[in-house]
């Protein structure tokens, strides 16, 4: 979903860095192009918003009818810094995960947690 943190995830991994007003990216009309020949995907959501939980799973539905048979998906339930609002019980993404064979991690890319742990998992 759009702002859960993808791109500071990105930027923490890559650069070890945060950033608090980093620009939205326009994104979904490209996926296609991106996980084309992909052997693994990270969906993100935030774990103060449910809805964006739901809008993982239309991803996972959509990389399973038009992704790479065989790809790695890791779920990754950022902003686990706000866990005093969280909306996302870790349970449902850890019953989520393991219905669809895939990977889950809590992050924070605000305060390099998991960061690491998520893409050695894949
Ligand atoms: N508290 C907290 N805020 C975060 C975290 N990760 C990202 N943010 C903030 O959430 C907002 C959105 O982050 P982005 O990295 O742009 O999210 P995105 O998913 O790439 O967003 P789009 O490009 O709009 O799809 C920014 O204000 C970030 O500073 C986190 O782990 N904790």
């Amino acid at each position: 979903d759009t702002g859960v943190g993808k791109s500071s995830i990105v930027c923490r991994f890559v650069q070890d860095h945060f950033d608090h007003n980093i620009s939205p990216t326009i994104f979904h009309s490209l996926a296609p192009m991106y996980y084309r020949g992909s052997a693994a995907a990270v969906i993100v959501y935030d774990i103060t918003k449910q809805d964006s939980f739901h809008t993982l799973k239309k991803w996972v539905k959509e990389l399973k009818e038009h992704g790479p048979e065989r790809i790695v998906v890791a779920i990754a339930g950022n902003k686990c810094d706000l866990s005093d609002i969280r909306e996302v019980p870790l349970k449902d993404a850890k019953e989520y995960a393991e219905s669809i064979g895939a990977i889950v991690v809590e992050t924070s890319a605000k305060n390099a947690i998991n960061i690491e742990e998520l893409f050695q998992g894949i």
